[in-house]
């Protein structure tokens, strides 16, 4: 815990025309809803509700969740204890940015009519894209690459695994066997933080022992399906497969959530992915599957995945999960902005300090695609604010790697 306390910077909010949170209320939100009207063959009463939501995004405020938003009425209580009250009525562009984009996901869900009753209960609006990234030719490249990463060095291969997993959140699998996959090259340079030396020392290899001596458990909280998870759950394998971990514990979105992320039916299906692909790729997959069948991988989809709100308020069972973790490892943007508060902060702003009240040791694996950054050297903040790259925090070309031990 911090010696001396930080005061929080301002949250971030989506009212200023022109910002990047702008941009996403105003014109990202408007492009998905749109995307799913034509993705899908949905009734009149879904349609309206999409152009309802569509006309809301553009000048409404945000409405309380309507009484059959759920079969039993608890996701309309979470929704409740997580600031409902306090934002109904309000514009979406003058509430915290990340409570905003969070309920516009859960709107949209409500529209399409996925928490039913109905046909459409349960059909995931975004999965026709996130089978189509899964089934891309790119991605049968990327696991063919793995059978040269097999005639590496352990090390070698788990770093390469590693950056694999980190850029991955750019939906840009990074295990390709070059500089740039091991590390070495640009994207070694794109990273404005590493800290990757202190994460594996977290996790070191059997006989060297686990920092307490017990079975080390990884926790990954994950982020994207498709060209994310796989590299994620490949690092995952590797991991077990080297014995730096006895046990993980995946913690996926209980429902479909900012487009792409990971719920448990994408798990399955990055699973099968693997699996099915032959070579080394089904090695991993085989791997997988076997320690899912006895319980030394496990897979959670805890509510407050999906709450508009950071990780310093989560429930006592997630922190209890946490806590008993070696290392809880978040990978993504949307998980940092929860991480380490969506606010403001100055980008020299000590990691270790905002991150204090997190059970255990934390690593964040993220490519920048928001404002939010934290733990920059002052070199570093210098150097990249003089490069004139005005796009730097946002556009997933940097990346970084931090942790608290
Ligand atoms: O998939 P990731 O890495 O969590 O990124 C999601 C990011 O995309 C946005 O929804 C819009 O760019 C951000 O708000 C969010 O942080």
């Amino acid at each position: 815990m911090p010696d001396t306390p930080f005061v929080p910077a301002p949250v971030i909010v989506g009212d200023e025309p022109g910002s990047f949170p702008h941009g996403v209320l105003a014109e990202r939100h408007p492009a998905i809803v749109r995307q799913v009207r034509d993705a899908f063959p949905l009734d009149p009463p879904r349609r309206h509700a999409l152009d309802a939501l569509l006309a809301s995004c553009a000048d409404g405020v945000v409405e309380p969740l309507p009484a059959d938003a759920d079969p039993t009425g608890r996701d309309r209580d979470r929704w409740a204890r997580w600031g409902m009250d306090a934002y109904a009525g309000r514009s979406w562009y003058d509430v915290p940015w990340l409570w905003a984009e969070s309920h516009f996901y859960r709107r949209l869900l409500d529209a399409v009519g996925y928490f039913g009753p109905g046909a459409w209960q349960g059909v995931d609006p975004f999965r026709p894209a996130k089978l189509a990234e899964l089934d891309a030719p790119e991605t049968d490249q990327e696991l063919a690459a793995l059978e040269d990463l097999d005639r590496m060095p352990a090390d070698e291969r788990g770093r390469a695994l590693l950056h694999g997993s980190l850029w991955g959140n750019r939906a840009d699998l990074g295990f390709r066997l070059s500089d740039r996959g091991t590390g070495t090259g640009d994207e070694a340079a794109a990273l404005v933080a590493d800290d990757s030396d202190a994460l594996w020392s977290l996790l070191p290899v059997p006989g060297a022992g686990t920092p307490d001596g017990g079975p080390a458990t990884l926790c990954l909280v994950a982020d994207n399906a498709g060209r994310e998870l796989v590299p994620d759950l490949l690092l995952v394998s590797h991991l077990l497969a080297e014995g730096r971990v006895d046990r993980a514990v995946l913690h996926v979105k209980p429902y479909p959530y900012y487009v792409s992320d990971a719920t448990p039916t994408d798990v399955l299906d990055a699973l099968r992915r693997l699996v099915t692909a032959g070579g080394a790729a089904a090695a991993h997959g085989e791997r997988l599957w076997a320690a899912l069948t006895d319980g030394r991988v496990t897979v959670r989809a805890h509510p407050f995945s999906c709450a508009p709100l950071p990780y310093a308020d989560m429930p006592g069972d997630l922190r209890a999960d946490f806590a008993a973790a070696t290392v809880t490892v978040l990978k993504g943007d949307l998980n940092y902005r929860r991480l380490v508060g969506d606010r403001w902060w100055p980008p020299t702003t000590s990691f270790a300090d905002v991150t204090g009240y997190f059970p255990g040791a934390v690593a964040a694996l993220r490519t920048l695609k928001s404002d939010v950054v934290t733990g920059l050297d002052a070199k570093t903040e210098a150097a990249l604010e003089a490069s004139g790259e005005r796009g730097w925090r946002t556009s997933g070309t940097h990346a970084l790697v931090q942790v608290r031990c």
